[in-house]
């Protein structure tokens, strides 16, 4: 989540999403209309400390400085960013490292360059990211578990309370959003709705 996708400050946002049940936040602060440097810096600070506070991982999208410079607690990256075991050996074992995989070679590629989970997607379409790959549906996430591959996987892309039981069948483990909760108007209630798909209780009926 970056500030350009929220509907309302972002600081409140992920309050609002923790409460509601979001385990895992990942500051990507990009695109059009984005925060640059301290600004950028300053409310990546402030998001660290929501998730500190509540015991919420906080990995930082693309860049590794950033990460380094708070000791965040991962990084996550994608087909274009830094080969992901460089990223590996810089952070270091105790670290987290996320890559997206928009394929099985690619999914191979990164549990060998040491990853500890994939964001597979995009599963459905997305106005979230304007470089996308073609849409992949849930098919590349059965497909990938069918390999054998039994590292977390998490679908991205268009998905919300609505549409994840099929992403989660398919065999992910865990969806990750942005419009679905920065986008909303009552960011908890999205988080619930979601999070109660992986209680299996659906509070949205
Ligand atoms: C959980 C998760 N999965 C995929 C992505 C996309 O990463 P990437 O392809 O590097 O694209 P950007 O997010 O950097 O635009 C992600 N961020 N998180
Ligand atoms: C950041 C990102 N990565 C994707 C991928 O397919 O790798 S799709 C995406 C955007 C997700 O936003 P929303 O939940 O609003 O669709
Ligand atoms: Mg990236």
């Amino acid at each position: 989540m970056g500030s350009i996708n929220c509907a309302r400050p972002p600081e409140q946002v992920l309050i609002d999403a923790i409460a509601g049940g979001t385990t895992f936040f990942q500051y990507r602060e990009k695109g059009t209309g984005a925060l640059t440097g301290s600004a950028a810096v300053e409310l990546a600070r402030q998001l660290q400390s929501i998730c500190r506070a509540q015991g919420v991982p906080f990995i930082v999208n693309d860049d590794l400085e950033l990460a380094l410079q708070l000791d965040a607690d991962g990084v996550h990256i994608g087909q274009e960013d830094a080969p992901a075991a460089l990223i590996r050996q810089q952070l270091g074992p105790d670290k987290i490292v996320g890559v997206s995989a928009h394929s099985l070679a690619e999914a191979k590629q990164a549990i060998a360059d040491g990853a500890d989970y994939l964001g597979i997607g995009p599963v459905y379409p997305t106005r979230s990211k304007a470089d996308a790959e073609p849409v992949r549906g849930t098919a590349i996430i059965e497909q990938i578990r069918a390999a054998g591959i039994t590292l977390p996987l998490v679908g991205i892309g268009g998905i919300d309370a609505r549409n994840a039981a099929p992403v989660l069948q398919a065999g992910a483990d865990g969806v990750a959003v942005i419009s679905a909760i920065a986008g909303a108007l009552d960011s908890r209630l999205a988080a619930a709705e979601l999070a109660a798909l992986f209680a299996g209780d659906n509070i949205s009926e």
